[in-house]
């Protein structure tokens, strides 16, 4: 980790300077202890002075035991960094969660100026933590599939003490999504069936289980259930298409 962090200080004119020399024994361990509970990614910037897009998909205060519970267990299943950075090869990897949908992936920041540097994403809207939807995406690359971790917060009620249908479908649409997007790059959402089983109480924790069902041509059809942790309930199944786009789409052009 440490390597990454002097590779990072090289690439801003700093070669050949290590953290331990830069900052003060303290800060540094402090530091460290933060970095080791971070995952790598690769458009992200370890220099602690730049400003940093923050995770949404991290722990906080407003999470139940049960959420809690669950994303350690698919945390302990995920790719981990070690000291020299070659880490340890596991099937999981937790997706992190930006508040601005691509403002930080490469060249984003340019494109996000063009289309609406004021947007937010829908899901990471809601400054208090808890209140609305609070959710970690853990993805299987070699089995093309996804659980998501969702706990669904008190303004998200619809019926009388249970989630709004179209807070569950937004949740679907993001999970299904993220992992179409992750498996076929640029996609939008063409169709999205949805069969609501069971209400779900406000403030449940529920796993939302995508996979991805085949790739023909520009389609990439996922399946999805929404179930209780333990598995023995299912709330919702669904099946969605997206079509991939090219960036000129968001603009107007056709592909
Ligand atoms: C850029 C992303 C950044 C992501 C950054 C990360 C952000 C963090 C993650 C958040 C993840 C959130 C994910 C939410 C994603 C949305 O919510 S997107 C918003 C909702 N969706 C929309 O607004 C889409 C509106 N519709 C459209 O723009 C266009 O109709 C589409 C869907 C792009 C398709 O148009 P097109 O490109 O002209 O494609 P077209 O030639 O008509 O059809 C291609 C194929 O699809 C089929 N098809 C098209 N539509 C349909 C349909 N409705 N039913 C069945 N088949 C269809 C066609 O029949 C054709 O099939 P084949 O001939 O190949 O067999």
């Amino acid at each position: 980790m440490l390597g990454h962090i002097a590779r990072r200080l090289g690439s801003n004119g700093l070669k050949g300077i290590s953290p331990q020399q830069l900052l003060p024994k303290e800060t540094h361990r402090h530091l460290q202890s933060s970095l080791d509970t971070i995952r790598p990614i690769s458009t992200v910037s370890l220099w602690p002075f730049s400003s940093q897009p923050r995770d949404f998909s991290q722990p906080n205060s407003s999470w139940s035991p049960e959420m809690q519970k669950v994303y350690d267990h698919y945390y302990a299943l995920c790719d981990t960094d070690t000291e020299n950075g070659e880490g340890k090869k596991r099937p999981w990897r937790k997706l992190p969660s930006y508040n601005r949908s691509i403002k930080y992936a490469t060249g984003g920041i340019h494109l996000s100026k063009l289309i609406q540097a004021k947007a937010r994403l829908f899901t990471r809207n809601v400054k208090e933590q808890g209140a609305t939807f609070e959710y970690v995406v853990f993805v299987n690359k070699e089995e093309k599939r996804c659980v998501c971790v969702f706990q669904a917060g008190r303004l998200l009620e619809g019926a009388p003490g249970h989630v709004h249908g179209g807070a569950i479908a937004t949740m679907i649409d993001t999970v299904t999504g993220t992992l179409a997007g992750f498996l076929s790059g640029p996609i939008m959402t063409a169709n999205l069936n949805i069969d609501y089983r069971s209400p779900m109480p406000l403030d449940s924790v529920v796993l939302i289980h995508s996979a991805l069902d085949r790739i023909e041509r520009r389609k990439t059809y996922i399946t999805s259930k929404v179930t209780s942790t333990d598995e023995s309930k299912l709330y919702t199944e669904a099946t969605a298409l997206f079509v991939s786009i090219s960036v000129g789409h968001l603009f107007g052009s056709r592909n």
